[in-house]
């Protein structure tokens, strides 16, 4: 698929086992997943542009490069998109954060929707959506479409697991957008949870369940 990117790096890897790890309680998860957010932010903003600037070096005058001025917005996915956003922003520090409140009901595995908060020139920006679990993809197309209705055009997901049925799910509603994930599992159990996946992530960053 073309605009899945699965980010390989070892240490995003290395991380990653580490959070799936049952044993791993609430603080080194949380810390291990801003820490594996941070570095995909790297990959994420690969494609961002750059611009020539003339700067001063203590030697020499110098013509370098910065980033040309694109404006950023985060996207969290409340609640486990948290755990993201601040791996994110030690990258990013520039960018504004708008939110999204979904949770998945446990029955019907459809996304209701509690909470919208977003920049108010949310079409300005290119933004990233971020949520650990990519897994029927209904919440994530559901805060893609909301970004669209509200006018925003250059969107990205970032997630750091995702289920084939999610990446398929979104690529079919949103092909627009380019998904990045750490690793694509095997398939959903019937509770429609990612095996093997790493468990419920909004209960392990917040020790809630
Ligand atoms: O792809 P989907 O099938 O929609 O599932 C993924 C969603 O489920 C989880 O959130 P949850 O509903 O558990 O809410 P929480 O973050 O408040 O725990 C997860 O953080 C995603 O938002
Ligand atoms: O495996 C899953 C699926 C949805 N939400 C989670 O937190 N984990
Ligand atoms: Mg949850």
């Amino acid at each position: 698929m073309a605009n899945l990117h699965i980010l390989d790096h070892p240490l995003i890897q290395h991380k990653l086992s580490l959070i799936r790890d049952k044993n791993t309680g609430s603080k080194d998860f949380r810390d291990l997943v801003e820490e594996v957010a941070m570095l995909m932010a790297y990959e994420v903003t690969r494609d961002f542009s750059l611009q020539d600037v003339e700067i001063e070096t203590p030697v020499a005058m110098a013509t370098t490069k910065m980033i040309s001025g694109r404006k950023v917005g985060l996207v969290p996915i409340l609640r486990a998109g948290l755990g993201m956003v601040a791996g994110m922003l030690r990258l990013i520090p520039a960018a504004k954060v708008g939110h999204v409140g979904l949770y998945r009901d446990p029955e019907t595995l459809k996304p209701v929707e509690y909470y919208c908060k977003l920049p108010p020139d949310v079409e300005e920006r290119d933004l990233i959506v971020i949520d650990p679990m990519l897994a029927t993809g209904g919440s994530a197309s559901a805060a893609i479409t909301f970004l669209k209705q509200r006018g925003a055009r250059n969107i990205k997901l970032m997630c750091l697991i995702a289920a084939p049925e999610g990446v398929e799910a979104v690529d079919r509603v949103h092909p627009d957008v380019d998904i990045f994930v750490a690793a694509v599992d095997k398939h959903l159990n019937e509770h429609g949870y990612i095996v093997p996946g790493l468990g419920d992530a909004g209960d392990r960053l917040f020790g809630t369940k």
